[in-house]
């Protein structure tokens, strides 16, 4: 989890990777008004979003079954984390990516061909609530590569608690 940028995509795929199980790309997941609407450079609203966050959940729901999965999703407030929480049905962990604004801004100002445009970058902030103190969340930086973030993640995963 954590804002446009923070390389949820990157790590989720070499997290799962390293845990041999599947990764989806949440962002696959919204229905295509939703990206029309951020390509637009509209922030969506919960209500965009709650359709999202439970096919999300039933893909969470249905990893446990299959050995786990590894889902992208950028979760911003508690309450869609504990709507994901309580779809995938218990010991769901957070990864949450924490980045400077600078950080942040240079990434998707580099990355090519993708609808989130930069200008989304201050609202996806403003809408973060840090997960810090939730049951299940581990806070790695992304100053570093991505094989490094996910050693980070997967170091932390291990220590996790519910
Ligand atoms: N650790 C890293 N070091 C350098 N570049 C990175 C790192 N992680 C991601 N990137 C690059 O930063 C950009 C953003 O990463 P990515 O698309 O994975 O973020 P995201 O959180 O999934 O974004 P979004 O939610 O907007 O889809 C990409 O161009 C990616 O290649
Ligand atoms: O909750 C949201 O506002 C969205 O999920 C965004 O975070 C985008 O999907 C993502 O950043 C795409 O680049």
């Amino acid at each position: 989890m954590g804002v446009s940028g923070s390389g949820k995509s990157t790590v989720a795929e070499e997290l799962a990777e390293k845990l041999g199980i599947a990764f989806i790309e949440g962002d696959k997941l919204h229905p295509k008004s939703n990206v029309d609407k951020m390509s637009e450079g509209i922030p969506l609203t919960d209500e965009d979003r709650w359709p999202w966050l439970d096919l999300i959940g039933a893909e969470l729901h249905k990893g446990r079954e299959n050995n786990g999965v590894v889902v992208s999703c950028s979760a911003l407030k508690k309450i869609y984390r504990d709507r994901l929480r309580k779809a995938a049905g218990g010991s769901l962990a957070f990864v949450y990516l924490d980045g400077s604004l600078e950080l942040l801004s240079r990434r998707m100002g580099e990355r090519k061909g993708h609808f989130m445009p930069l200008s989304l970058l201050q609202t996806q902030l403003a809408t973060l609530e840090v997960p810090t103190g939730e049951p299940g969340v581990v806070t790695v930086s992304i100053d570093a590569t991505p094989e490094d973030i996910a050693k980070n993640a997967l170091a932390g995963l291990k220590a996790v608690t519910f």
